[in-house]
């Protein structure tokens, strides 16, 4: 079993990476230069040996959009795929995240004009940037160690990354004590995405026993529309824990709409009757594309 995730070494994804490798036994790593590469090389290995660890969600500043968009398109278009086990998102983690200020010995933090970072890491910290470097450019980067690798390798001290400890440490550079995100209890989930059904993780905690992640194609254009829609979930007594549009992508005003509802696990009548949903939204004609039926693990203190 391999796990891709977004390199290079220690970025978020890889510190997710090894912490769940070692409960899945997984024997290889491989860093991915984006998050769709990550998520491309997982899908396009029809073996079942691999698995992506991806960003989901952070509790600053929202969905990682690229994630469900590339995981809804990849799995839409295996559907048509015969003899293929389908790859779903098999479990999610809530990581604590804290950026850390990298910079090189002697740097003049007046003299800063370069903040590099991960465009998500950057929206963390964006209001504690805008008061310390009034003046910088903040600039995305592939990822938060591949931000302090090139403040590493430029050897420019006008340049300074947001990154983890870790991949401040791994680059050498020195790091400001305080954590740089605008919030407290700034928190990613990362998602498991495979097509092998994984065991569950005993060290974690459990936040959800079963959340339900889908993709709405095809929510009709009339009053009420999306109302009607979801109206099916909360008469069968589910919990909507999270609803968000996304254009299409060639027409305005055309959205797919991702849910996750929380159901309860090992429940045979909870499964029928959520079933027995999804069969209601296709018969309205909503193209339901399932992402995954899967635990949320808290893994904080790990
Ligand atoms: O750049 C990294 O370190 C990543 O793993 C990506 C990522 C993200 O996409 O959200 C992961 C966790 C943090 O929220 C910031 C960046």
């Amino acid at each position: 079993m391999q796990i891709y995730y977004l390199g290079p070494e220690g970025t978020f994804s890889h510190q997710a990476a090894e912490t769940c490798a070692a409960s899945w036994r997984a024997e290889q790593l491989t860093a991915c230069p984006t998050i769709v590469d990550a998520i491309t090389r997982m899908f396009d290995d029809k073996t079942g040996n691999s698995l992506a660890c991806v960003p989901i969600e952070n509790s600053i500043d929202g969905s990682v959009t690229q994630t469900w968009d590339t995981v809804m398109r990849s799995i839409a278009v295996e559907r048509v795929e015969e003899n293929l086990v389908p790859a779903r998102i098999l479990s999610a983690f809530n990581f604590p995240i804290h950026q850390y200020l990298h910079y090189l010995e002697h740097t003049d933090f007046s003299a800063v004009e370069t903040v590099y970072s991960h465009p998500k890491a950057l929206a963390q910290c964006q209001v504690n940037l805008g008061k310390r470097f009034p003046k910088a450019q903040l600039v995305s980067v592939n990822s938060t160690a591949e931000a302090a690798r090139m403040v590493a390798n430029a050897n420019d001290k006008r340049c300074v990354a947001i990154a983890s400890q870790q991949a401040g440490e791994r680059f050498g550079l020195l790091r400001h004590p305080e954590p740089m995100e605008d919030q407290a209890g700034n928190v990613t989930r990362f998602a498991m995405i495979g097509r092998q059904e994984m065991p569950g993780i005993q060290s974690f905690a459990v936040v959800s026993e079963r959340v339900v992640s889908l993709c709405l194609r095809g929510v009709g254009h009339q009053p009420g529309g999306l109302v009607g829609t979801l109206a099916p979930i909360a008469e069968a007594g589910f919990n909507l824990t999270r609803v968000e549009s996304r254009p299409v992508g060639n027409q305005f005003g055309i959205y797919v709409f991702y849910l996750d509802v929380t159901i309860t696990a090992n429940d045979e009548r909870a499964e029928r009757a959520f079933n027995q949903v999804v069969e209601e939204l296709r018969q309205r004609q909503v193209d339901v594309v399932l992402l995954g039926a899967y635990p949320v693990y808290d893994a904080s203190g790990v």
